[in-house]
């Protein structure tokens, strides 16, 4: 019989009730009990409505407080130094790895401020984790048996689980060495690998039939290195005396395949949502009692499963090797995806159809699993059901506009590209612009206040009219505009008040997303994004941001910046389709904000900024596919603002990320100038940015931190930058919008990047 399995459940809970306790927890008003507490009547609900829709396998140990690799960290004792110092409760030292402390010295006990470690991005996801720590001196011993735990909770509860593990070899190789050592992680394996080596036999005591074992490098680039260990280290895990499912995830496993070929292991998972070549690939390498996991059901996109294919997929396994040893399964956890569809009422009938979420998904898996076991006959009405759903939508109006499809057509390549070359428009946009040498700018939102806030949520309730919602948007622009001039900034923000989130506010606006009300996905720790869901044609039915930009404008005689969110920013920060390419759907966003950006030019705003922070996340994991996606993401950026005049200036900013992989690509976008996070990673950006063409203003201070630097540091970093960039090249500016700061600290850095700015001209005139 084949079974249906889960690779992991979104944590946080219906309501968030997870962030809402951690947080209480932090600070201070529930009690690490109460904490726990409600830690545990979640996975058992979690546990529990996986069960209830019909799923066989459900996993445990994918919970966490804040992070699974943390987790992780946590339990084979990769404890930085820096953390056990204080004598906090593991609990406590847990948290300060995922997000610092700083707390003064009370009751005797010893102040603390300890940074949080470095956060990274999970593969190609949203999710966010906590990048391990080791040296030569990391003493691997089990310092914590949560995963023997929780899976006894289960059991308790009578519901047997298949433990979650991230596998050794992907742990070390998502690891970096501390500063002190220079021991190459992956070095540490056969040590490391001991210890899983005794978590295994005691989950096998525990009473686990299988472990899952994670190993989603597979689906990278890998250095002959770490493909070689995998033979040795699963040898060793082998000793465990666990069923080990190795499961890999979120893209096709290549040549990579071959190194799983042999292993000790129960089974393997493949993700053939991403990759259906990798069936085939699986297929060819197992050996006659090896169970293959289809990844048949996403775990990364909230549209509904294809039954009629996916059936196909399986049945196929299943005539290969039997339907004793295979698994229909998630692809990869489902935490990427909100926990379920209850209670979206707001969503039009005829397109919440077309979604399932977390809970849907576990019942697609029982009911696909229903399918092959008992025959289609079992599950007739589902499957009617869903192949109406797929028809209706495939059919819909809103998935295919005539209008967007025949502008598509109709776009040329001139339209990519301005006019003129940098080095002439640049000369043109200094005579309009007089700017200063250095010229200081921000990068668009300024502090978003409680008031902003408020006002905004009364507005959208409907407790104040749009009238008087515009007149407060007014007056903060004109705050804004006021501070700007007063502490004398060159080129000028309207700041922002009036988004929500830098990219809802545009899906808002445009033809072609939904929102949910509770669509909550982990982002990191406690953070949680709502994600908006690209559902049909995208299009830009009338000018987005003109109202505000044009109003700024208009109340001073600097020059004023329009502030749009770049395509591919908007693509990646919401659920893309799946009926479409990526390319097609940034191509539409594009020409929507093409419209945008002429608009703004025609209301006077003669400097225009489109963020493209997303820009490196949406790099494919294997470099071999890197130039297709730079390719359209380039292109989509260059259609946005390619039509404009020579002497509007075109900016794009950046953050978030190591900028080395994509600065040719940054460089392709031919923007006049762009704004770079940079102030994080010790200027490391440096030895790129000679290289860079046109004008780049690399951040000068951390928006993240309320810490003001002083005026020297700011000229020491201005010096710094002015050996690297050639001097009429470069821009001052923060690192990212101030939305998440306050006004007092805004004020001083800001302040304090002026009167450097102004020292550094004297200087270099
Ligand atoms: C994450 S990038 C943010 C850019 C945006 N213009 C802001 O200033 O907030
Ligand atoms: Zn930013």
């Amino acid at each position: 019989m084949v079974q249906s399995a889960v690779l992991g459940f979104p944590r946080i809970g219906k309501n968030r009730e997870l962030k809402k306790a951690t947080e209480a927890y932090w600070s201070g008003k529930i009690s690490a009990e109460e904490l726990q507490t409600s830690a545990k009547n979640l996975r058992l609900d979690h546990w529990k409505l996986q069960k209830d829709q019909g799923v066989d396998i459900v996993p445990s140990n994918d919970f966490s407080f804040y992070d699974q690799i943390m987790d992780h960290s946590f339990t084979f004792n990769a404890i930085p130094e820096r953390y056990l110092k204080y004598d906090l409760s593991p609990l406590d030292t847990y948290f300060a790895m995922g997000r610092g402390m700083q707390r003064p010295a009370i009751d005797g006990k010893p102040a603390v401020d300890v940074p949080s470690q470095e956060m990274v991005k999970w593969f190609d996801s949203n999710y966010h984790f906590l990048r391990p720590e080791v040296s030569d001196k990391t003493e691997f011993k089990l310092n914590s048996t949560k995963a023997v735990d929780e899976f006894l909770e289960a059991k308790q509860a009578n519901i047997q689980t298949r433990p979650v593990l991230v596998g050794p070899v992907t742990f070390l190789y998502l690891a970096k060495a501390t500063k002190e050592s220079s021991v190459k992680p992956i070095e540490l394996l056969p040590k490391l690998t001991a210890v899983y080596v005794e978590l295994l036999k005691k989950l096998v005591e525990a009473g686990a039939e299988s472990v899952q074992i994670d190993e989603p490098i597979l689906a990278l680039d890998l250095s002959k290195e770490v493909l070689d260990s995998y033979k040795s280290t699963y040898e060793t895990l082998a000793q465990g005396g666990a069923k080990l499912i190795l499961t890999t995830y979120f893209g096709p496993l290549k040549d990579n395949i071959e190194v799983l070929k042999g292993l000790p292991v129960a089974g393997i998972h493949v993700d053939v949502c991403r990759a259906p070549e990798n069936l085939d690939a699986a297929l060819s390498i197992l050996d006659d009692k090896q169970i293959l996991s289809v990844g048949i059901v996403s775990g990364r996109n909230i549209w509904k499963t294809d039954f009629q294919k996916a059936v196909a997929v399986i049945e196929k396994a299943i005539a290969a090797i039997g339907s004793e040893r295979v698994i229909v399964a998630s692809s990869s956890s489902i935490l990427h995806i909100p926990h379920s569809l209850t209670g979206e009422d707001q969503l039009k009938p005829e397109i919440k159809r077309w979604f399932a979420f977390a809970v849907e998904k576990c019942a697609e898996l029982a009911i696909l699993t229903k399918a092959v076991n008992e025959g289609p006959a079992s599950v007739r009405e589902e499957l009617e059901a869903n192949a109406a759903d797929a028809k209706a939508r495939a059919e819909s109006p809103i998935t295919n506009v005539k209008a967007v499809r025949d502008r598509q057509a109709a776009v040329t390549p001139e339209m990519h590209t301005r006019a003129t070359p940098f080095e002439k428009r640049y000369a043109l946009q200094q005579e309009s612009l007089k700017l200063p040498q250095f010229p200081t700018t921000t990068i668009g939102s300024f502090p978003q206040t409680k008031e902003i806030r408020v006002t905004r949520n009364k507005y959208v309730k409907g407790s104040i009219s749009a009238e008087e919602y515009d007149a407060f948007i007014r007056k903060e622009i004109t705050d804004v505009v006021k501070f700007q001039e007063n502490i004398g900034l060159d080129v000028l923000v309207h700041g922002e008040p009036e988004r929500n989130d830098m990219v809802q506010y545009f899906g808002e606006k445009m033809e072609g997303f939904v929102f949910t009300v509770n669509g909550w996905v982990q982002s990191y720790g406690s953070r949680c994004v709502r994600p908006p869901i690209i559902v049909g044609d995208v299009s830009r039915p009338g000018p987005m941001t003109v109202k505000e930009s044009a109003f700024a404008q208009s109340i001073t005689s600097k020059p004023m910046k329009g502030m749009l969110t770049a395509p591919i920013t908007i693509l990646r920060w919401s659920f893309p389709r799946d009926d479409v390419e990526e390319s097609v759907q940034a191509q539409q966003i594009a020409l929507g904000l093409r419209d945008e950006v002429l608009d703004l030019e025609k209301a006077g705003v003669r400097v225009i900024q489109c963020d493209e922070p997303a820009l490196r996340e949406g790099l494919p994991l294997r470099r071999a596919d890197w130039s297709q996606y730079v390719d359209y993401a380039v292109k989509a950026f260059r259609l946005a603002t390619g039509g404009v005049k020579d002497d509007t200036q075109i900016h794009s900013h950046f953050c978030y990320s190591d900028f080395n992989d994509i600065f040719d690509a940054i460089q392709g976008l031919d923007a006049d100038v762009v704004s770079i996070e940079n102030s994080k990673s010790d200027m490391k950006l440096m030895s790129v940015l000679s290289n860079y063409k046109s004008c780049i203003g690399p951040g000068l201070f951390d928006i993240h931190s309320p810490r003001v630097p002083p005026v020297e540091e700011f000229k020491e970093r201005i010096d710094a930058l002015v050996k690297s960039v050639p001097k009429d090249r470069l821009w001052i500016n923060p690192d990212c919008g101030l939305k998440t700061r306050g006004w007092p600290e805004t004020t001083a850095d800001l302040e304090n990047m002026i009167v450097a700015t102004r020292m550094a001209r004297n200087e270099n005139a």
